[in-house]
């Protein structure tokens, strides 16, 4: 069966994913890949109906967790194993490592429990687990991202939460990249965009590189 390339890109709000993603996209369609364009929660009809309710409506921290799975999952069924087994490039804008920082690291839910989730909606026919090839996680003070989001746009439920809150989704999130140090590239998302970009754009090609090989 042919395998596409999945790249996810991580972070706590506002440090920039979105405004890199449309550039690796590029990078791609020029090297002559097809490629899908998608996000978590989200992705499929049904998955943008459960993203409507987490971000919006109060429930509790489990609640919250189910439904992070439920809408990765149809989006999984739906989206990116079908765009993989055509050989497809998926650029996934937050993906199960969100789930680890936010509901783990954020929300103080049960590490060993996500993992349980995880291994039940991303197993594989033959048993293996899917994950992205590559997640590149954009690594930022959360002082500096609520200064970025500030000027940007309403605060949705966790764009609201204090710093403090995403303290502890960064240390989530390093948490997964000590967990799983080959599949993570960390950039200092505080650069330039310029810098950034760069940045980004070298990781990926020096990453295809290597897999190339
Ligand atoms: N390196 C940078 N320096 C300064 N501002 C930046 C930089 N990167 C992004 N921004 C700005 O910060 C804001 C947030 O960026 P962006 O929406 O890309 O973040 P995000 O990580 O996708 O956030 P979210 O996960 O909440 O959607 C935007 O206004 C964007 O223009
Ligand atoms: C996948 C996923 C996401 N979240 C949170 C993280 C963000 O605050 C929002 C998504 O908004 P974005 O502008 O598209 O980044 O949802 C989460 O808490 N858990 C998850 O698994």
């Amino acid at each position: 069966m042919t395998h596409g390339t999945f790249i996810s890109f991580e972070g706590i709000d506002g440090a920039g994913k979105s405004t890199h993603i449309a550039r690796v996209a590029e990078l791609f369609r020029q090297a002559g890949r097809a490629v899908v364009l998608t996000r978590e929660p989200g992705g499929t009809p049904l998955s943008e109906k459960l993203r409507e309710l987490v971000l919006h409506e109060p429930m509790d921290p489990l609640t919250e967790a189910l439904l992070m799975f439920a809408a990765r999952r149809e989006h999984l069924v739906q989206v990116i194993e079908p765009a993989l087994g055509r050989g497809d490039v998926v650029l996934c804008d937050r993906f199960t490592d969100a789930t680890f920082a936010y509901q783990g690291g954020g929300r103080g839910f049960d590490w060993q429990v996500l993992g349980q989730l995880e291994r039940m909606v991303q197993a594989l026919p033959d048993g293996t687990l899917r994950q992205p090839d590559l997640t590149v996680w954009f690594d930022l003070d959360p002082l500096i991202a609520a200064e970025r989001l500030a000027s940007a746009r309403v605060p949705d439920k966790f764009e609201s939460q204090p710093a403090h809150f995403f303290a502890a989704v960064r240390a989530g999130y390093a948490r997964r990249q000590a967990e799983k140090p080959s599949r993570f590239a960390r950039i200092d998302a505080a650069q330039s965009m310029d810098a950034v970009g760069a940045y980004v754009s070298r990781i990926v090609s020096d990453w295809l590189q290597r897999s190339a090989a």
